[in-house]
């Protein structure tokens, strides 16, 4: 345990006393119920966040300590209910930011689900669907909120230990949880998915499942089996969804994605053996594939606004700040930038 009065604090970046904050705080309970009464709160109602509307944009409101308790004082919850809340970051200067859901039911609370209307008016704002509300957000808040959700979800599927069928207790950041009876320790978990751009050297591989909105294509993905390395399951998704052999692989960059539960998406480049560019689509996975010119691409990159988009009849890609849409950036940028054998 990093223990302030232990490190010269003075020595150190932002960055790293920022770090060792938080984990100070996962580690020890007491100092996370400290910081909880200088700390900041984001609230979600059935892991929907709470925006607000300010002239022509939206923002994700804090709530001090003390609003939360008279907030829940107003609607006869107990103020036990905000131990149930989960650490999802802190300020440079080391104000703690914690996310509480209202409507989930709570193991610390008797009259658990809160009336959603009720709240929204209390609070001047709406509880709004996350694929939504982060359109509406800047990055910072996007991130924030994605990994509040993802942590509020994980809490509320794993209140029962698998082996005891005991209920578990959270600790008081919400970085674990353990099981009384066995001491059985239980963390957050997040599944490895690797996404792809194929590039046959001139022309890039997009692909579309039934399940996405209607016109749009994006790089193919797929989540990694157990024992699998990340050439492996780059390998075996693209052989399974569109029958092509990867020849090499570079990888690009990274991204957590909450939906429809945690993932982190591993995005990569890869090409294939010229003269073996045939796709032969498994229709079990995917609803189309195709090649796409640099041109075709890089124009549908300029006037990416999905509503246009659908009513034009055009293909249209992810939006910013899915990873899909970085890589198929960075490939309009540099079409030839897969390097690394597979
Ligand atoms: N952030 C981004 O830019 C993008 C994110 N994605 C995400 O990637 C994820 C994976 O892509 P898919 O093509 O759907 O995967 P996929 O090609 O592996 O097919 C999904 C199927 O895999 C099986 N599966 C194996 N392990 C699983 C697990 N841990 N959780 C759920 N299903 C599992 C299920 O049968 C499921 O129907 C999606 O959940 C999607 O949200 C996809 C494209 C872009
Ligand atoms: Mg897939």
């Amino acid at each position: 345990m990093w223990r302030k009065s232990f490190w010269s604090y003075r020595l150190l970046s932002t960055y790293v006393t920022k770090s060792r904050y938080l984990f100070e705080l996962k580690e020890d309970d007491d100092a996370c119920k400290k910081a909880q009464q200088t700390g900041a709160f984001y609230l979600f109602h059935s892991l929907a966040p709470l925006l607000q509307k300010s002239e022509h944009q939206y923002q994700a409101p804090q709530h001090s300590l003390l609003e939360l308790e008279r907030l829940l004082a107003k609607f006869g919850q107990d103020t036990q209910r905000i131990e149930d809340s989960v650490l999802i970051g802190c300020s440079e200067q080391h104000e703690a930011w914690f996310a509480l859901d209202l409507g989930l039911n709570s193991s610390s609370s008797i009259n658990a689900s809160l009336q959603k209307q009720e709240m929204e008016t209390e609070l001047k704002g709406s509880f709004m669907e996350l694929r939504k509300a982060l359109f509406q957000l800047n990055t910072k808040d996007a991130s924030l909120l994605s990994t509040a959700q993802a942590l509020l979800r994980w809490h509320d599927g794993h209140q029962f230990c698998s082996r005891s069928g005991q209920p578990t207790k959270k600790n008081m950041a919400g970085s674990k949880r353990v099981c009384p009876s066995n001491k059985i320790i239980y963390y957050p978990q997040m599944a490895p998915v690797v996404i792809t751009l194929v590039s046959d050297g001139t022309r890039c591989l997009l692909a579309r499942q039934s399940s996405f909105p209607k016109g749009m294509y994006s790089a193919l993905a797929g989540f990694c089996d157990i024992g699998e390395s990340l050439e492996e399951a780059v390998r075996r998704e693209v052989a399974e969804e569109v029958g092509l052999e990867v020849e090499r692989l570079q990888y690009s960059a990274s991204q957590h994605w909450p939906f429809p539960n945690s993932s982190l998406m591993i995005a990569c480049h890869a090409t294939v053996k010229s003269g073996q560019t045939e796709i032969q689509v498994n229709l079990r996975e995917l609803e189309a594939a195709g090649w796409f010119s640099h041109d075709e691409v890089a124009t549908a990159l300029r006037r990416n606004n999905p509503y246009t988009q659908q009513q034009n009849g055009t293909f249209w890609l992810p939006p910013k700040l899915a990873i899909a849409h970085q890589l198929i950036k960075e490939w309009v940028e540099k079409p030839n930038c897969s390097t690394l054998p597979a």
